[in-house]
This record gives C-alpha cells, structure tokens and sequence, in this order.
C-alpha cells in the first residue's frame, strides 16, 4: 500500500501555559499542505520490520522513526504480520511542516485500512496523540482550531481557496524542544478563535506565532525571510509552528528567484 502523508502550517500559534510534565497549553490553527512524502508498505513473512529511506536522509535507528513506531504501537494491540517500509521523504524536518508526525499518522491509517483492523476514528485519534502532540490532525487533516498540548481538534470553516504560498525552509533545523524552551507563556492580546475570524487582509500582527520571538533573536536571517515575503507582496506572513520555514499568503503568483533566499533553502509553492 502506498500513501502520501502531507505537511501542515499553523496559521498563529499562542502558547498559553506550561503544563507540570513540561508540555505547554497551546492554540493554534492547523492547515493542510499539497506538499507531501511518499509512504509504501508491503507485507512480509519475516514477522520483522525493515524500514528504508530515499528522499531527504533521517539519521537515526529505524526505531526511533515515527513510521516504526506507529505500527509497533499498533502491532502491541492488534495481530499484525511483518512489514517491509519504504519512506522517500520530501517535507524537510525541523521545518514546523510536522511531516514526522504526518508520516506515523498515515502509518495508523495505511495499516488500519490494509489488515482490516475496524479501529474507529475516535482510538486511531488517541493512538496518533501518544506518537505526537500534532500528530493527531492528520488523521482529520482538515482546517482546524487545535487546543490542549495540539491533540484537542475542532474543524474550522476556513478556506484560503485561491490563495497563493509560497514557503521557504532556510538551511537551519529548529528542534522542537528547544524551540519550546525559547517562549515565556501568557495570554495573547487578541485570542486565535476571535483573530482568525478577520480577513486575510488583517491577519498580519493580529494572528500571531509566539516562537518567532525566540527562535527570530537566535536566527535574525529567519527574520529576515519573513520581511522578505512582506517585501514581495505576502498580504501576510509568518513562520510556521517551531520554525524554521516561513510562508506568505499571496492574492496572485508571486515573482521570485530561488536566488532571493538563502543559499540551500528548500522552496515550495502552491495554490490552495
Ligand atoms: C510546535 C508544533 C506546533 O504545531 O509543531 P512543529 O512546529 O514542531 O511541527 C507542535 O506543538 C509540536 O508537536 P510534536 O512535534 O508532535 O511534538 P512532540 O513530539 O509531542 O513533542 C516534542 C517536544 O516538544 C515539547 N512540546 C510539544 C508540544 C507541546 N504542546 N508542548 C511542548 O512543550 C515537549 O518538550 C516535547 O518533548
Ligand atoms: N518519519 C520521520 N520523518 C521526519 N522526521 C522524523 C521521522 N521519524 C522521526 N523523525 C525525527 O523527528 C524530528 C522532527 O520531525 P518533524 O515532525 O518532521 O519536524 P518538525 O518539527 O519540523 O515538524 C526529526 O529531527 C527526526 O529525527
């Protein structure tokens, strides 16, 4: 079976509070990407998993990937045979674009739907929160206003039909955690349900991501690519979850060059 998992932005991102367990209390909202990897598994008669990578290389044991964790998860609840898995990964990580997370939410649904395990929507949501605080949207992956540590979903009706974006991933990696280490806590100005409902056109310092602070003052050229976005035309601009990849919303097709960005940056457009 072969499934494309797709990457997400977070239109702002407010972090309320720090949570005993370290976890933070968030809002945001979640918005689904055409840009996508490609996940294909087989059945084997090993009884073993392999795991193989093409695309953009994950360093790390097969283990400690999220696609292998997500069918051992199922795999200690459910009568599942081995598996051969192929990952060509295409969303860079450490992007704020949760392609990890989408890859394991796709593993839970790809193995559901081929071994007939009737897991309903409902424990497929729980199963996917354990693998990661983002990773349960992608099993809805619709538009939605996310609550608690990420995992808590309410479908929003926000369309940016005929929008354009443009997103670019300088060549920095921003750890999650770290990035989360980088914000002070606290009640937003304008609360994300209530901005979210202006315009486009009025999103811009009202629709906020709290860990550009941080993560700005630690990479000023990530900064610097947001104001670049401005400059070029982005009603509104912004970098996406932890970072480090910045979008901009365009009413029609912006004009670039790979050569307006840093050197190596990864670029992706697309008209929703
Ligand atoms: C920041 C967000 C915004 O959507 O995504 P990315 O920008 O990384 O894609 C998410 O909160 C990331 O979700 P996800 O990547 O699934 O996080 P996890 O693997 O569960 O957690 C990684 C680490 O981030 C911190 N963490 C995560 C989520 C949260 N609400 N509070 C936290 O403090 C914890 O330190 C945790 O150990
Ligand atoms: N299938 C996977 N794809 C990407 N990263 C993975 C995967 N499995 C485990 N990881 C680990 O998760 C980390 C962040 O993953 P990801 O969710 O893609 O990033 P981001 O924080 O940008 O949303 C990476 O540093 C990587 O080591």
């Amino acid at each position: 079976m072969i499934v494309f998992p797709n990457a997400k932005i977070n239109i702002g991102l407010n972090i309320l509070r720090k949570r005993d367990d370290g976890y933070h209390e968030l809002e945001t909202v979640f918005y689904p990407l055409k840009l996508q990897d490609g996940l294909e598994f087989i059945e084997n008669h090993t009884g073993e998993v392999h795991f193989s990578n093409s695309g953009i290389e994950i360093a790390g044991k097969a283990e400690d990937n999220l696609v292998v964790k997500a069918y051992r998860m199922l795999a200690a609840d459910y009568r599942l045979p081995g598996i051969d898995i192929h990952l060509h990964k295409v969303i860079p990580f450490g992007a704020g674009l949760g392609g990890g997370s989408s890859d394991a939410a796709f593993m839970l649904m790809g193995l559901n739907d081929f071994f007939s395990l009737n897991i309903p929507e409902q424990k497929l949501l729980s199963y996917a929160a354990r693998l990661g605080a983002d990773c349960a949207f992608f099993i809805k992956n619709t538009p939605s206003f996310a609550s608690g540590i990420g995992e808590k979903l309410e479908p929003l009706p926000l369309s940016l039909s005929g929008w354009h974006l443009l997103l670019v991933k300088p060549p920095i990696e921003v750890g999650t955690k770290e990035a989360y280490a980088g914000v002070r806590p606290g009640e937003p100005n304008v609360g994300l349900t209530e901005a979210i409902r202006f315009s486009v056109n009025n999103w811009q310092g009202n629709v906020v991501n709290d860990f550009e602070e941080g993560i700005f003052q630690r990479f000023p050229e990530i900064k610097t690519l947001k104001e670049k976005l401005r400059e070029r035309g982005a009603v509104y601009a912004s970098m996406s979850g932890s970072g480090s990849s910045v979008f901009g919303l365009f009413r029609n097709e912006p004009l670039w060059r790979d050569s307006d960005f840093p050197e190596g940056s990864f670029i992706w457009y697309e008209v929703f």
